[in-house]
């Protein structure tokens, strides 16, 4: 099967990206299997600047191309927060602790001003080739409650609209069809099949 390497180290992300790329014959390889020890600081402000210093330093690394994701929870009633700090939002990288912290922000916020969106920076890095970032976005509203086992990270306080439902509730491909992954994901797809050939 033909491969695909991605920079991460979150195994919901990796799912995620399985749902997308598998329909196309490719298997998604991650940084467990080709470099377990290897610790990338998120050193950047912007989900672009951490996106590329993910995808360069596992590229340079391999000697071969690799995506990376660097994605995140914005809400209009926090200012954006968490932003391009989700991951450690409560401290340190605790799903469970983020959505409670989270909940606890929103408390008293109403239904109307609930608004926010997941966003998702993609960057490819490799050998003669320059890196490319593409960006995606997934609108929705934070809801008063966990609902949903699917997905991971925000995935089960954050309700999609269009399909009445938490994200969490979704399928791997139904997310993807919808999710700033998925969306970004899509603006690469032209060059893709060229440069993972
Ligand atoms: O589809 C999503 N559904 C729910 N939550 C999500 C999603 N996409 C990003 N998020 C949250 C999880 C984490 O709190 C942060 C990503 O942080 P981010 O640094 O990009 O990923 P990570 O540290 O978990 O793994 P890695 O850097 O190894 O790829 O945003
Ligand atoms: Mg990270």
């Amino acid at each position: 099967m033909k491969q695909v390497v991605i920079a991460t180290k979150n195994k919901g992300k990796a799912k995620d990206f399985e749902a997308l790329f598998n329909p196309f014959g490719y298997e998604v390889v991650t940084m467990f299997e080709v470099a377990p020890d290897l610790e990338i600081e998120e050193t950047g402000t912007t989900f672009e600047e951490n996106a590329i210093l993910k995808a360069e330093t596992l590229a340079n690394l391999l000697g071969k191309i690799v995506i990376a994701d660097d994605s995140g929870l914005a809400i209009d009633a926090l200012n954006g927060e968490p932003g391009v700090y989700s991951a450690r939002y409560a401290g340190d990288h605790d799903d469970e602790a983020n959505m409670v912290k989270v909940l606890a922000n929103m408390k008293n916020v109403q239904e109307e001003e609930r608004t926010a969106r997941f966003c998702c920076a993609l960057a490819i890095a490799g050998p003669n080739m320059e890196t490319k970032t593409v960006f995606g976005t997934c609108e929705g509203i934070i809801a008063h409650e966990k609902k949903g086992t699917n997905g991971f990270g925000y995935d089960p306080i954050f309700y999609v609209p269009a399909l009445e439902k938490h994200m969490a509730e979704l399928s791997g491909e139904e997310k993807g069809a919808i999710s700033h992954r998925g969306n970004a994901i899509r603006k690469l797809a032209l060059q893709l099949a060229e440069l993972l050939k």
